[in-house]
């Protein structure tokens, strides 16, 4: 952990040395460029090969899919008070979601002319769900909640099953979510599997869901390909806080999520010394409690950091440069704050509002962008499983008025079919 302020010369640099973990390791970005390669000329081959390599699993084509009887298994092994909370975490997920449900819109204008755009679900998407280090049962939720709200036709999901062991609760999560076709194969080679298609696992159109370095960077890759929603790699906080905040609550706050990756990123930002060093200690204490602290501590040490900043305004300052995927405000009025946030992928404001309550039963998505691209991109939304499609009806009258200004602008571009697609339309006088 980094303890830095904006009072010392070499702030600007140490905070550039910080955001450095935003870009992709070279070697990240060669391996992933092999893989997908493979997985695209050899299809189901080269996926088998890679379950083998990374999961440690020896797999058949047939034996890729989950069975429904594999699933009737998972369920009999939830627990009853699991089953319940993940009933509760899907149905106010599902209300957050349903509003989301964007209108057509269709009007005439004064011309004559009708124009409008209708929203209609994407016919196939694959779901990428953790489970390397983990297992991201919530993540299920997160993903396939807004697929279904949404109205998508073909919806697979893919999730590794490290050490031949495909985690129970995924399986119970991906039911309580009506998801049926489910493949045990993660990493790139899952991304490159439904970019492409193989034998077993037929193509998608888009694939959404977090996952670590090597996941983000295949989505990246395979953009274009297929649709991606955005980049949602490891796991960041960044963490407001003033004099009166708890510093057992902030230090919990910043493990949660340091112990989901090495690479995951904890900052605090801080007006107060003495939090600052009250804070760091009760990391030190609470880092032993955890047991993935060997996680936890590795990414502590290599990406954590306390900023001591002389007022709100530059906190929110820092706040909007490093564009966190998660930023608390842990201040007693957070409101004059949030209006000034213009970059994080979603904002937990108060006390009372931990992250992780956000990353499982809230309700907003917590599929969210990391690296700084909360500068332009969203968390997980209905949206990302519609696309829109405009249209328009142009009456004789309206052609009769407009259509010469258009021959006009298309002789401008020298295009003379475009202007004889129109003028042989336009009444001969
Ligand atoms: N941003 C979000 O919304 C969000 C939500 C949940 C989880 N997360 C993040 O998801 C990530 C989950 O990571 P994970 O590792 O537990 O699971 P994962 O499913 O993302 O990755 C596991 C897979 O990575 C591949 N892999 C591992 N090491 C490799 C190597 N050396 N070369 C090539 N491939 C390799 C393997 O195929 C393995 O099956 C964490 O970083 C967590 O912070 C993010
Ligand atoms: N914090 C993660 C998003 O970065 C999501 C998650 C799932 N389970 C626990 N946490
Ligand atoms: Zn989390």
């Amino acid at each position: 952990m980094k303890t830095l302020s904006t009072t010392t010369p070499s702030f600007e640099a140490d905070f550039t040395a910080l955001l450095a973990r935003a870009s992709v390791a070279p070697e990240v970005s060669g391996v992933v460029r092999e893989i997908i390669e493979r997985v695209r000329t050899e299809g189901d081959v080269a996926l088998l090969d890679y379950i083998a390599r990374f999961d440690k699993q020896t797999l058949t084509a047939e034996s890729l899919r989950v069975t429904a009887e594999e699933i009737e298994a998972a369920l009999a092994q939830t627990p009853e008070v699991l089953s319940e909370a993940l009933a509760i975490a899907a149905r106010r997920i599902e209300l957050f979601h349903k509003t989301q449900l964007p209108r057509d819109i269709e009007f005439t204008d004064e011309a004559g002319i009708t124009c409008g755009m209708r929203w209609g679900a994407l016919d196939a998407v694959g779901l990428y769900v953790p489970g390397g280090k983990a297992a991201y049962p919530s993540s299920v939720l997160m993903n396939a909640i807004p697929a279904k709200v949404a109205g998508v036709g073909r919806i697979a999901m893919v999730v590794p099953a490290p050490g031949r062991v495909l985690n129970p609760y995924v399986l119970a999560a991906a039911h309580a979510a009506g998801i049926t076709e489910i493949y045990r194969v993660g990493g790139a080679q899952a991304v490159a599997a439904l970019a492409y298609g193989t034998a077993t696992i037929k193509r998608v159109d888009r694939i959404v869901g977090p996952g670590n370095a090597y996941v983000a960077e295949a989505k990246r890759q395979v953009f274009g390909q297929v649709g991606i929603d955005s980049i949602a790699g490891p796991s960041e906080v960044l963490i407001i806080a003033d004099e009166g905040a708890d510093p057992t609550q902030l230090a919990y706050d910043l493990l949660a999520q340091a112990e989901h990756d090495e690479d995951a990123q904890s900052i605090l930002v801080t007006t107060s010394a003495s939090l600052a060093e009250a804070v760091a200690n009760e990391v030190t204490r609470a880092l032993e409690t955890l047991p993935r602290k060997q996680i936890a501590r590795t990414s502590w040490d290599r990406h954590g950091a306390i900023i001591l900043v002389q007022d709100e305004d530059e906190a929110v300052d820092i706040a909007n440069r490093v564009a966190p995927e998660h930023l608390q405000l842990m201040l007693i009025d957070p409101a004059p704050i949030f209006s000034k946030v213009r970059h994080a992928g979603a904002v937990f404001l108060g006390r009372n509002t931990p992250e992780a309550m956000g990353d499982y039963i809230i309700g907003p998505n917590h599929v969210l962008p990391t690296s700084g691209t909360a500068r332009f991109a969203s968390g997980l939304s209905v949206y990302d499983f519609m696309k829109r499609t405009t249209y328009a009806a142009v009456p004789g009258q309206a052609l009769a008025a407009l259509g010469p200004h258009a021959v006009t602008l298309a002789k401008a571009e020298g295009l003379t079919a475009h202007a004889q697609s129109i003028a042989v339309r336009l009444p001969k006088d």
